[in-house]
């Protein structure tokens, strides 16, 4: 199904992935080990098409090459990606955030029986439906986006380090809901620091040291194996995980990463992977109710506060860059996020807001440069709008939805 064949990713002239080969077959769990910046979550944006480095070598699904095709491409072909720090909307209910992922056109047309699909295998999803994301347990936002992931109704889900952050009981209940996913056929591509609980569930394995897998086998022998039990398994190895749930270094120390803007889930991850299923050409049309006012780009020091106008659109170079970036304009995800409202509220009303508690307008990123910060923003922006959608309510209390 999944075949990676002498993929290499470098990051300017820093080497990230050297000459990676791995495969995953339908119904089969593979995890993948390795340090602190061994190159494990640019293996996996580089096969879900979201890499900011230079990506050579070839990813197949089912035969077709991956590589070059743009993310909401890789969605349409059956790739879903789970990032890091799970890239739910927190202001969203957990219907909302499944409709989110059924975007693609791959899964537009099977999204009523994707649901379906989604809330049997994890009935709590299903009773809690209407429930504001935010208000859930870290394990529950993780089976979120795991239920979003699959209502693009991929061939093969990736999930960078999705037991990061969560209690032993929660590993477990995650690694037990993975089973059951792959009970349904997809394929799961894991990259996971808990060694531990994940080659437990897994078919087979790969170890990923200093940008190259070093070792691969049945996940079984490389529990058993005493170098693997050393690096990994607490066996000797000298423990470095910092967040709880990591287990232990390899032998080989991974080389001097370069510094990272911030450690947890990149920006990039979470809008491309909301973002990659909507269709650029959205043929819904935009929602009526406009979005919240930008601020005009720059008033003179003396000049009094500039009036909120009307949002600019995008300069087109900017545009293209953003959909470069992150597979389809964010300006979508807009319309979509009230869209969503307008349909669960009735009327689409914007909330007027007390006095007393302004908020911030947000600002409209400048997608030109396609920096983190940038990136930062457009996460901002889309989370806004999130919040905005939420507060567009009828004027009578709104009922939870059961
Ligand atoms: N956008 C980027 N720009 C420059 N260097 C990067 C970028 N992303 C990753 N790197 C570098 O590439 C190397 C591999 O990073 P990667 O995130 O793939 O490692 P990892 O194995 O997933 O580590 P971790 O478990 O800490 O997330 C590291 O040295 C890292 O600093």
């Amino acid at each position: 199904m999944l075949d990676v064949t002498g993929l290499s990713v470098a990051y300017g002239k820093h080497p990230a992935l050297n000459e990676a080969v791995l495969r995953v077959n339908r119904g089969e769990i593979v995890v993948i080990l390795g340090a602190d910046g061994a190159g494990k979550s640019t293996l996996l944006k580089a096969v879900s098409g979201i890499c900011e480095g230079r990506v050579q070598g070839s990813v197949t699904l089912n035969g077709t090459e991956l590589v070059g095709l743009p993310p909401h491409r890789i969605v349409e072909e059956g790739v879903a990606l789970v990032p890091e720090g799970r890239g739910v909307f927190p202001d969203l209910t957990v219907q909302e955030n499944l409709t989110l992922g059924a975007y693609s056109d791959r899964a537009r047309e099977e999204e009523g029986a994707n649901l379906e699909r989604v809330m049997t295998l994890f009935p709590k999803l299903g009773e809690r439906r209407g429930q504001v994301v935010r208000t859930m347990s870290g394990g529950e936002q993780q089976m979120v986006a795991i239920g979003r992931a699959m209502m693009s109704n991929p061939a093969l889900l990736t999930l960078d380090e999705p037991s990061l952050g969560l209690s032993p009981l929660l590993c477990k209940e995650l690694f037990q809901n993975l089973s059951l996913v792959r009970e349904t056929g997809i394929g799961i591509l894991l990259v996971e620091q808990n060694a531990k609980q994940s080659l437990a569930i897994a078919d087979r394995g790969y170890l990923l040291e200093n940008t190259r897998i070093v070792h691969e086998g049945r996940a079984a022998d490389l529990r058993s194996d005493p170098a693997v039990q050393a690096a990994y398994l607490g066996g000797g190895g000298t423990a470095t995980g910092a967040v709880a749930g990591k287990t232990t270094a390899p032998k080989t120390p991974a080389p001097a990463a370069r510094p990272r803007p911030a450690k947890g889930p990149a920006p990039s991850d979470i809008a491309a992977q909301a973002l990659a299923g909507l269709p650029s050409a959205r043929p819904r049309p935009a929602p009526t109710a406009a979005p919240a006012p930008k601020p005009q780009p720059a008033a003179p020091a003396a000049a009094p506060p500039p009036r909120p106008q009307p949002a600019p659109r995008p300069a087109p170079a900017a545009r293209s860059e953003a959909d470069r970036v992150l597979g389809a304009p964010v300006t979508d995800m807009v319309a979509r996020a009230a869209d969503l409202s307008r349909q669960r509220g009735g009327t689409v009303r914007p909330a007027r807001r007390p006095e007393a508690t302004p908020r911030s307008t947000p600002t409209f990123p400048d997608l030109t440069s396609g920096s983190d910060d940038r990136l930062q923003s457009i996460l901002a922006e889309i989370e806004d709008a999130a919040a905005r959608a939420r507060d567009w309510r009828p004027a009578r209390p709104r009922k939870e939805e059961t």
